[in-house]
């Protein structure tokens, strides 16, 4: 259990973190997200005793990371996969960490292989690493003790898209377990597959935290509907009284789900799709953090206006 209470983090006049508070659970997956200069390293250095809190207490299974007697047994940390010893080889970073842990060698190349990093590739010096390597061999070593929590600052950065969905079904697996996970990242789309809570921060303050279904629950917007003449149905429906506007090959509607299908069946209109029209964790991102983006356009995951789809 990660817990975090009333965190501040001052740098002079400038607050980083500003009063933050949240619980991480074990089996659950917990995304951390937010703009660029959100908070989100800031907060998670605290957690891990590289940056002293100006004030409240983040415990890691009830004690500061500090005092946590070989604490890579406990806790995974992967903060900057690029802040390895660069002259080192991938398999000397493991065996080191082993060492410090008082682990046998052979749980460097059972790290190695869940990693999938080759013999050869382990063999390389880490400034010969590519980002994604850099990444699966700090999940390597915050993995490498066999620790119940895990905080991963911006683990898929680098990784391919067969990287990610690797790195994905090893998080669930982990929290599957009883693991418990904090993961930040900007990937939205990403952390709406992996995670099962969301914290979502801004300027240094939580804007909203909770069960993930929950929180994109409330983002649901009316009903979109594609019917084989939308034509007729947006007629109906505006006849009955509800506001309908074109979206995509359909129409977005202000209702309930049910009530376009009552109208679509009264009509005899024949319906191809009916779902709740949710805006999904990027609109509740940039609601939520509207007032903290650095630009006007979307800051993460939404292409650029004119972008080709
Ligand atoms: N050592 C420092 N001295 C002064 N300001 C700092 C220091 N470290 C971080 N900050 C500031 O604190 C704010 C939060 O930074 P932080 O790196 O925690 O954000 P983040 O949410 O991780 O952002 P990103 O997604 O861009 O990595 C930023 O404005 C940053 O410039």
């Amino acid at each position: 259990m990660i817990r975090v209470e009333g965190l501040t983090k001052r740098y002079g006049d400038f607050t980083a973190v500003d009063d933050v508070s949240f619980h991480c659970r074990p089996g659950r997956v917990t995304g951390f997200l937010g703009p660029n200069g959100a908070g989100k390293t800031t907060t998670m250095r605290v957690m891990a005793g590289l940056t002293p809190a100006t004030g409240g207490t983040a415990t890691i299974g009830g004690h500061a990371y500090r005092d946590i007697p070989n604490p890579g047994r406990h806790v995974g940390v992967l903060l900057d996969a690029s802040a390895q010893h660069a002259g080192r080889t991938g398999r000397e970073v493991l065996a080191l960490g082993a060492k410090l842990m008082g682990l046998p060698m052979s749980r460097v190349d059972e790290m190695l292989e869940m990693v999938s990093l080759s013999e050869v590739e382990a063999k390389r010096r880490i400034r010969n690493y590519s980002l994604g390597m850099r990444q699966r061999l700090g999940i390597a070593h915050a993995l490498l003790g066999d620790p119940a929590v895990l905080i991963l600052d911006e683990p898929a950065n680098g990784l391919d898209p067969a990287g990610i969905r690797w790195m994905r079904g090893l998080l669930k697996d982990y929290a599957d377990r009883g693991g418990t996970v904090l993961l930040s990242s900007h990937l939205l789309n990403e952390v709406e597959l992996i995670a099962d809570e969301m914290i979502l921060i801004g300027r240094g303050r939580i804007v909203a935290q909770g069960d993930k279904k929950s929180l994109l629950a409330g983002t649901a917007h009316g009903t979109f509907v594609t019917a084989t003449d939308s034509s007729s149905l947006a007629h109906a429906l505006e006849a009955a009284g509800h506001t309908v506007v074109p979206a995509g090959d359909g129409l977005r509607v202000e209702a309930e789900p049910v009530q376009v299908g009552q109208v679509a069946a009264e009509k005899q209109i024949v319906l191809v799709d009916l779902r709740p029209a949710g805006g999904g964790l990027e609109t509740l991102f940039l609601e939520l953090t509207a007032d903290t983006q650095r630009d006007g356009a979307p800051a993460v995951g939404a292409p650029a206006e004119g972008a080709q789809a």
